[in-house]
């Protein structure tokens, strides 16, 4: 059996025209077009492609995009006074903190985060936003884990009383996608660099998340025939070689259904920056 490749791209573009058709209709309302601003610190190239994509996509779609480019030896207190401006600007609804950040603020990385108010967060990563996550209420999700909620829908893969399985538990992507899966009705595993028997827990999942950031890490045997497996990873093995924490050649063989990279759950990343964005200025802006 092979498996079906879900195309990022496809889905991307039908997000995208989705959030496009909700800020046109904000823009009508209010006559403000939504403003998200990207802080960047620092030069490291993989950070400025990203920037650069998101920069790009905010453009194509009408959202004012601002980035912001700061030294790479700037002071934690210089970082948050710049965040905090951002914060009291209300041309900007959305700010994203782009990670990593250099070495010697990484100690801070929590404490400068928390200072984006929640309400302009598009990362969802501040405690206001985990923590009504976690309970079920309506805040801003992480993009990567939503884009991976967002592509099983779309492919119309059923949720409800599916047995997930996340590998990882980072904060940005292995948490929240654990607490969405949950909320979809899903049982769900969370495994991780302590867990025992994961080949074994892996290949009882109907959905397989992979966000462990190990090249190729899960393989064929780790698989359920059939299964939906979703690929997170993001492992520049040589300059020009990307490759995901699936090994595509032979779980493709195995899966129902699988993500590629490039060209998976990246994109849907940016498609739900987009549409954060949106329903960020929305609730700023209409105020009920
Ligand atoms: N505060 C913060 N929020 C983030 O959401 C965030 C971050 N920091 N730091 C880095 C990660 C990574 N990330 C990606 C976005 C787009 C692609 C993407 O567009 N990927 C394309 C192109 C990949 C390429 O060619 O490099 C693809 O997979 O096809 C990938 C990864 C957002 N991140």
């Amino acid at each position: 059996m092979s498996a079906v490749i879900l195309s990022g791209k496809v889905y991307a573009e039908k997000l995208k025209a989705e959030a496009k058709v909700k800020l046109d209709a904000l823009v009508a309302k209010t006559g403000i077009k939504p403003g998200l601003t990207v802080i960047i610190v620092g030069e490291d190239p993989a950070s400025q492609v990203y920037v650069r994509n998101k920069h790009r996509t905010c453009e194509e779609m009408g959202i004012n995009s601002q980035v912001v480019n700061l030294p790479q030896d700037i002071s934690k207190e210089e970082l948050i006074a710049n965040i905090e401006k951002l914060n009291n600007d209300t041309a900007v609804h959305g700010i994203l903190l782009q990670l990593p950040l250099p070495k010697a603020l990484q100690q801070y990385e929590s404490e400068i985060l928390y200072k984006i108010i929640p309400e302009k967060d598009v990362d969802g990563f501040h405690p206001v936003n985990v923590g009504k996550l976690s309970i079920g209420e309506k805040c801003m999700v992480p993009c990567t884990p939503l884009g991976c909620i967002k592509m099983l829908e779309l492919a119309g893969i059923d949720i409800d009383g599916k047995n997930a399985v996340v590998i990882g538990r980072s904060n940005i992507v292995g948490k929240p996608m654990a607490n969405l899966l949950l909320a979809r009705n899903a049982t769900v595993t969370v495994c991780h660099s302590h867990t025992k028997n994961l080949a074994q827990i892996a290949a009882s999942a109907d959905i397989l998340i992979a966000a462990v950031g190990r090249p190729e890490f899960v393989t064929a045997d780790m698989v359920k025939e059939g299964a939906a497996v979703i690929d997170v990873g993001i492992n520049r093995i040589a300059p020009k070689k990307l490759v995901g924490d699936v090994d595509f050649a032979s779980v493709s063989e195995k899966a129902g259904f699988i993500t590629p990279v490039p060209g998976g759950v990246g994109l849907l990343t940016i498609a739900m920056l987009m549409q954060n964005t949106v329903e960020a200025a929305q609730a700023q802006l209409i105020k009920e």
